[in-house]
């Protein structure tokens, strides 16, 4: 197995990094064609990677240059080979950013514990990234990622596509335009039952691994495990620790985002967890988290609580959600805004909601388009307009949602967070797991 970086890869990282020779990322970012399209490369091009491929290519001025993914079956590489023909192929993203002197952004759809050594490895070569969420695997992860993209002036979006559609950008719309006035407190969950497994124990044993399935590629920087016939790959990887990060991972970026969005929320101060004892290697199937963050201008004091809550069938105590009406029924997953006017309700893929109803008549409401946040991501690249969910935004965000992550470790201790220095002050155990061990031979370029 090449090792990574590549001896390729890291001269041109090295390259990247110095000011005086060769390009900076800045102008090696921006050596588009003659006639301004945008090329771009796909990793993991399966699964919800297929939906991104088509989303960002839809975009007009998107040529599709390479391809990527460890499994060759139609359903994973093979679809995309066929309607992205002129398209090279590969297995091994290493190779692809190594032979990446034509391509101009990259798309990042693998399992979540590869969003980081994939989007900073291209972030090096001077690629703008668009990588699905939560942004990365560890918190250190997501600080580096956010670094990367600032220090080399690359334009980036995080997929937690939901923030542009008209359901969540009329919540934010409302809430900055003071409807609810000041928020006191914010309630939100994922309630709805995972279809793929949690809390359970690693098997043991091998399977043979299919001939189209590229197994020690799939693992990248994990430690290595024995192939297991539909345990890992494809899609159920999110209940392991090695690989996914759990339901609050898996959700979070979506849910918590409006919240964050609207009251322009950045990194909680401390976080208390109450989840059941974790088993070794898989994440659990509950856990509420109670998070602190500083007040900011849409918050009524000086802090705000914003608490979690994932199991299947649980929604926030109706007893603290406000004004809203005990007839109404809660959305299984969603957030509630407890405002000094009335609460709002942002249930997760459908239109707000406000209360009580007699105080909003809903022809009043204005209602905000929504926008193509794939082809944003395109145009942004362009020069046309910006994204919003850039790593400036998505870093935080994603830093709040893994320290819950780490809270689940370590049940009822309250973890005090310092955000610029990027410890838990008062947990030296907790701390340890901002970052992880890589697999030998792959660790990724840190900036
Ligand atoms: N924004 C949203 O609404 C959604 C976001 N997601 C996110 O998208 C990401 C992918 O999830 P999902 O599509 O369900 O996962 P899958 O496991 O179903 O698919 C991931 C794809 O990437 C391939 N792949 C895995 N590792 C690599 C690698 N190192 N290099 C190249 N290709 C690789 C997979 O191949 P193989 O199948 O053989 O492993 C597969 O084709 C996750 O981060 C998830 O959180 C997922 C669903 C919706
Ligand atoms: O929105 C989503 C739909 O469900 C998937 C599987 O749990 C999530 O990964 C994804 O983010």
């Amino acid at each position: 197995m090449a090792s990574f970086p590549t001896r390729r890869l890291f001269l041109k990282s090295a390259a990247m990094a110095g000011t005086a020779i060769g390009l900076n990322a800045l102008s090696y970012s921006r050596v588009y064609g003659a006639n301004r399209r945008l090329r771009i490369a796909s990793i993991g091009t399966g699964g919800k990677g297929w939906s991104d491929l088509n989303g960002v290519a839809a975009s007009p001025a998107v040529d599709v240059v390479a391809l990527c993914d460890i499994d060759s079956s139609v359903k994973h590489l093979g679809q995309a080979a066929q309607r992205y023909g002129a398209a090279r192929k590969y297995a091994d993203w290493r190779k692809l950013l190594d032979e990446s002197n034509d391509i101009d952004g990259v798309l990042v759809s693998t399992p979540d514990f590869m969003h980081a050594p994939i989007s900073m490895a291209a972030m090096h070569l001077g690629k703008h990234v668009f990588c699905q969420k939560p942004l990365t695997h560890t918190v250190h992860e997501a600080r580096q990622m956010q670094t990367a993209a600032a220090k080399f002036d690359l334009t980036t979006q995080m997929c937690n596509q939901i923030q542009s559609h008209s359901a969540y950008r009329t919540a934010v719309h409302w809430v900055h335009g003071g409807k609810i006035g000041k928020v006191k407190e914010v309630h939100s969950w994922q309630g709805g039952q995972p279809s793929w497994p949690r809390n359970i124990i690693r098997p043991q044993g091998s399977d043979p691994v299919p001939a189209h399935v590229r197994w020690d590629l799939w693992q990248g920087v994990a430690p290595e495990r024995p192939f297991k016939l539909d345990m890992y790959h494809a899609f159920n990887w999110r209940g392991w620790q090695a690989y996914g990060t759990g339901q609050l991972g898996d959700f979070g970026c979506h849910i918590l985002d409006p919240v964050f969005k609207s009251l322009k929320l950045t990194s909680p101060t401390k976080l208390t967890v109450q989840a059941p004892a974790l088993l070794p290697d898989s994440w659990t199937d509950r856990s509420t988290v109670h998070y602190e963050f500083p007040g900011t201008k849409y918050t009524l004091d000086s802090t705000l609580m914003v608490t979690w809550y994932d199991a299947a069938g649980v929604l926030p105590p109706r007893e603290k959600l406000g004004d809203i009406p005990a007839s109404y029924d809660l959305p299984s997953a969603g957030s509630v805004l407890v405002g000094e006017k009335g609460s709002l309700v942002i249930p997760h893929v459908a239109m707000p909601r406000l209360f009580p109803e007699e105080k909003f008549p809903t022809d009043e409401l204005p209602v905000i388009e929504g926008v193509d946040h794939y082809t944003q991501w395109a145009d942004a690249c362009l020069g046309n307009g910006k994204t919003t969910s850039h790593f400036d935004y998505a870093g935080p965000l994603t830093e709040t949602v893994l320290l819950g992550t780490i809270g689940i470790r370590f049940p009822d201790q309250e973890l005090i967070w310092d955000a610029p220095s990027l410890k838990i002050t008062n947990h030296a155990e907790a701390q340890k797991w901002i970052t992880k061990p890589y697999r030998k031979g792959w660790e990724p370029s840190w900036v």
